[in-house]
C-alpha cells in the first residue's frame, strides 16, 4: 500500500450510534430548491435542455441576468410544516437540504456572504423553519453544501499563480466558517452532504478536505458525511489511492444503483434518484420518462436489500409549492409505506442467493427476513431458495396478514403459492427461518 497522510483513516464501516441510525433510516427526501427555481430550466422562451439547477452555465443565460435573480426570489407559498407532513406521509426518515447549490445562493442569512435570503423579498431564513418542521415530525435533516461556488470572487477552479493561489486560501477559509456557520445555527442536523468537489482547486489540496473532515467532526461529533468531501494527498476522490474508502459512506451512486452486493464492497452507501431522467431543481417542462411509483419503489428496495440507503430528489417551484408529479408519488410510495415500511426500516442484505421474483431483505441482527415480490410468476408460485442448513418455518404477506404455507420441494427449497388476487403494487412477504444448529428434524432427514 501507499503511505498515506490524508487517505482513509478507518477500514470498515463506522460502528457509533449516528452511523447506526443513518444505516437503520435507509429512504432520504433529497431537496433542490433555489433561484434556480425561477428560470425553471427556460430564459427567453428558450428551454434549457440540462439540468434546471445548472442554468447559470447555460450559454444564453447572461450570467449578470441570473445574478439578479436574486431580487424576485419570493417563496410566499412556502409551508413548512405541510413538506415536513408530506415527506412523513411518503414514509422518509432523513431530509437533505440544499443550502447553497454551485451558484452560491445561500438559503440561510449568512454572515459571510451578501449572495443570501437576507438580500430577497422573502428576507428571512428558510432553512431554520424548515429544519424545525422536519425535526418535529421525526425526520432527520442532512445539509447539503456544494464547495463549487460560482458566485465568490475567490473561486477557482485551478490555481494557476500566486493570485490564484492566495483566492483560494481566502476561499477555503470562507468554506471552513460557512459550514462552522452552519453547524451553529442548526445544532440538530445529523450530516452534511457535499458536492461540488471534482475541480483541481479542491481535489489538490486533500490535506484541507481532510483537515475540514476533522475539524467539521470536532465540531459536531457523530456528523455524517459521505465519500465526495474528500480527496487524498494524490487527488483520488471517493476511494484513496489504495481504494479504501474515504468519509462516512460511498456516495457516488447519483442517478444509478449497484447491480449486486459485491458492487458495493462491505461499505455503507446511498443512492440518490431524480424522478426525471436529470432534473434536480425545479424545470417548468419534464421531458422524458417520469419514474412511477413501483419503479421508485423498486430503486428503494433494491437499495435497501443491498445494505443501501436511497433517496428521492423533490425540486420544488419557486414559490415554495411541489408540482402535481412529484405530490402524486410522495402519496403513492407513502401509501406502499405505510403498509410495507417495516421490510425497508432498518433493513439490511439477507444474505440469500437473489430470485427473480425480487428481493430479500433481513430486518437488522433478526432471523426476520421479508420477500419484496415485484415479479410474480405466471404460476402464482414463488420459489424460495434459502441457504443450506435453513428451514422456513413460516410465511405471512403483510397486506392483509395472510398466512402462506410453504411447500417444500427439495433440500432447502420452498414454494410460496400466492392467493389468486392479482395486486399492482409489490407484495411483501415475512418469512420466519430456522437455521441449521437451532432447527428441530424437519425436512432435512427426509431428504438425506
Ligand atoms: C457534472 O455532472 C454533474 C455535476 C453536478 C451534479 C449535481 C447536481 O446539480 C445535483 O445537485 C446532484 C446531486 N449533484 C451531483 C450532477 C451532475
Amino acid at each position: 500500500t501507499i503511505a498515506l497522510q490524508h487517505g482513509a483513516h478507518r477500514t470498515g464501516n463506522r460502528t457509533d450510534a449516528d452511523m447506526a441510525r443513518w444505516r437503520s433510516l435507509r429512504f432520504g427526501q433529497f431537496i433542490h430548491w433555489g433561484l434556480y427555481a425561477i428560470p425553471g430550466g427556460e430564459w427567453n422562451g428558450k428551454t434549457y435542455n440540462g439540468a434546471a439547477e445548472w442554468i447559470r452555465s447555460w450559454k444564453e443565460m447572461p450570467h449578470e441576468e441570473y445574478d439578479k435573480l436574486y431580487r424576485q426570489f419570493n417563496p410566499v407559498n412556502f409551508n413548512p410544516q405541510q413538506w415536513a407532513a408530506q415527506a412523513k406521509s411518503m414514509g422518509a426518515k432523513y431530509m437533505i437540504i440544499t443550502t447553497k447549490h454551485h451558484d452560491g445562493f445561500c438559503l440561510w442569512p449568512s454572515k459571510y456572504s451578501k449572495y443570501t435570503i437576507a438580500a430577497t423579498p422573502w428576507k428571512k431564513d428558510l432553512l431554520g423553519p424548515m429544519i424545525d418542521a422536519y425535526n418535529k415530525a421525526g425526520i432527520d435533516v442532512h445539509l447539503y453544501f456544494s464547495i463549487i461556488d460560482w458566485n465568490h470572487p475567490d473561486y477557482r477552479a485551478s490555481l494557476k499563480n500566486a493570485a490564484d493561489s492566495a483566492a483560494g486560501k481566502r476561499f477555503q477559509l470562507f468554506v471552513k466558517n460557512q459550514l462552522a456557520e452552519l453547524l451553529q445555527r442548526y445544532p440538530t442536523i445529523k450530516g452534511f452532504w457535499f458536492d461540488g468537489t471534482w475541480d483541481d482547486s479542491w481535489k489538490n489540496d486533500g490535506a484541507f478536505s481532510d483537515e475540514l473532515e476533522q475539524y467539521l467532526q470536532s465540531l459536531h461529533p457523530g456528523l455524517v458525511m459521505g465519500s465526495r468531501l474528500r480527496a487524498d494527498e494524490k487527488g483520488a476522490r471517493h476511494f484513496d489511492s489504495n481504494g479504501r474508502l474515504m468519509g462516512d459512506y460511498e456516495q457516488g451512486w447519483e442517478r444509478k444503483l449497484p447491480a449486486t452486493i459485491e458492487d458495493v464492497h462491505g461499505n455503507d452507501w446511498e443512492a440518490v434518484m431524480t424522478v426525471p431522467e436529470n432534473q434536480w431543481g425545479y424545470h417548468a417542462k419534464w421531458t422524458g420518462h417520469v419514474k412511477t411509483v413501483n419503479e421508485i419503489l423498486e430503486m428503494l428496495v433494491k437499495s435497501v436489500s443491498l445494505n443501501g440507503n436511497f433517496v428521492l430528489n423533490f425540486g420544488p417551484k419557486a414559490d415554495g409549492t411541489f408540482r402535481t408529479e412529484e405530490q402524486q408519488l410522495a402519496a403513492g410510495i407513502g401509501q406502499w409505506m405505510k403498509v410495507n415500511g417495516e421490510a425497508v426500516y432498518n433493513g439490511t442484505y439477507a444474505g440469500f442467493e437473489k430470485q427473480d421474483w425480487g428481493y430479500y431483505i433481513r430486518k437488522a441482527g433478526t432471523d426476520s427476513v421479508y420477500m419484496v415480490v415485484f415479479n410474480i410468476p405466471v404460476s402464482g408460485s414463488l420459489r424460495v431458495k434459502l441457504p443450506a442448513r435453513t428451514e422456513l418455518t413460516g410465511a405471512s404477506m403483510l397486506l392483509g396478514n395472510t398466512t402462506l404455507t410453504p411447500e417444500w420441494i427439495g433440500r432447502n427449497e420452498y414454494f410460496l403459492h400466492l392467493p389468486g388476487k392479482t395486486t399492482d403494487s409489490p407484495v411483501v412477504i415475512l418469512l420466519k427461518t430456522v437455521t441449521g444448529e437451532n432447527k428441530d428434524k424437519g425436512n432435512f432427514e427426509k431428504a438425506k
